[in-house]
């Protein structure tokens, strides 16, 4: 094996010189491109050199092509990092506040005492917090100046659908993301037998277990805390709600039983919206949003981008684009902060290259045990 690796080692040394002079050559192209204002990508060009060296590697013309898109990739990062960056994008790094200023108005979907509340409590201590009955409310607050706070994610049901779609089209910025333990209790407005059940569609599924263990009629229910508090105000015998203690404490129900939820750790994402941008130095999460088209290996492409840079992507949700056909945008959240300029770079030079892009913010996340 000593003599293949020594082999190995000499065609590396003829490589690399090799690979230092295209990128030299790289930049004189991009150089040129700035000069002439023209886009880093060229698309045709980048096929036209995939489809040769495809062809001239016969049987590995695939990993061939493989390692030309890599190689073209580290090429494109490497011009639009000469070319200086978007330049919306860098004024944004640079003026954005780095603190949130006091909040005046905060508000969250549903009433007093629903799990948004208490996320919104997290985020923003001693703010006036306002409900609204919809999530698009929510927004609508948002684009007045409000500051929004909508879950995103729950560890047993998965993406909150509805609230990425929102983000996605109103494109306001990310500030904010706390993890929220749901904690369900049963409870009613006075001891004694339950028959009976109200409360929200996802919150009756987290207890299903206990529900049908105990052979409950459930009824459902627009939201925990408005159950709660419709429970309180009938007072019927035998009528009981699944809600947080919070909620059950707030409207003065007995709670009969704690931690009803089949799964222990049950935890709710939220997240903080706000017109205006807030990039803090020491903020460690980006979101970001942008399609693409609808070819092999696009997705992978865009991916590979944020492994060549060490990124670490948390999270990615594709939702339909409304009224096409099987075309997607894309939301993704990765560790990082945008005042790192590789990680900025690499922000820019999507910008440049993805369709519908959008940079959502960069923020820190608190954890359930966490205070601010
Ligand atoms: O030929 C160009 O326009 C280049 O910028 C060079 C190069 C390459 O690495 O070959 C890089 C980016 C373009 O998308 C196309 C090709």
């Amino acid at each position: 094996m000593a003599v293949e690796r020594r082999e190995i080692d000499r065609i590396d040394r003829e490589l690399l010189p090799l690979f230092l002079e295209r990128m030299g050559c790289v930049e004189r192209v991009g150089e040129l491109k700035r000069q002439a204002g023209k886009p880093v990508r060229n698309a045709a060009r980048e096929q036209e050199i995939i489809d040769r060296v495809s062809r001239q590697a016969g049987e590995m013309g695939q990993s061939a092509a493989e390692f030309y898109r890599a190689i073209m990739a580290i090429s494109r990062d490497r011009e639009h990092n000469l070319m200086g960056g978007d330049p919306d994008l860098l004024e944004l790094e640079q003026r954005a506040n780095r603190e949130l200023q006091s909040p005046g108005k905060v508000v969250c979907q549903g009433v007093r005492g629903a799990y948004s509340h208490q996320a919104a409590e997290r985020l923003f201590p001693g703010a006036e917090i306002g409900f609204v009955p919809e999530f698009h409310e929510v927004f609508r607050e948002v684009s007045e100046g409000a500051l929004g706070v909508v879950p995103v994610e729950n560890s047993a049901a998965g993406s909150v659908t509805a609230v990425y779609d929102l983000i996605l089209k109103y494109r306001f910025y990310i500030v904010g993301a706390v993890d929220i333990r749901v904690e369900h209790c049963l409870a009613a407005a006075a001891p004694g037998e339950i028959t009976r059940v109200l409360s929200h569609p996802q919150a009756l599924a987290q207890c299903s277990e206990l529900l049908s263990r105990e052979g409950y009629e459930t009824e459902d229910y627009s939201n925990t805390a408005a159950a709660a508090k419709a429970v309180a105000e009938s007072r019927e015998p035998g009528l009981g709600v699944i809600c947080s203690e919070d909620a059950a404490r707030r409207y003065g129900l007995t709670i009969l039983r704690r931690g009803v939820q089949n799964v222990r750790n049950n935890t709710t994402r939220f997240v903080a919206v706000s017109r205006e941008a807030v990039l803090p130095v020491d903020a460690s999460k980006i979101s970001l949003c942008f399609s693409l088209p609808h070819t092999t290996g696009s997705l992978h492409s865009v991916l590979r981008r944020f492994a060549g840079s060490g990124l670490n992507l948390t999270k990615i949700e594709s939702r339909p684009l409304p009224g096409r056909s099987f075309e997607y945008d894309f939301y993704l959240d990765f560790t990082g902060c945008i005042h790192d300029p590789s990680t900025l770079n690499l922000i820019c030079a999507l910008k440049a290259e993805l369709p519908r892009f959008s940079f959502l913010g960069n923020y820190s996340e608190l954890s359930t045990e966490e205070e601010i």
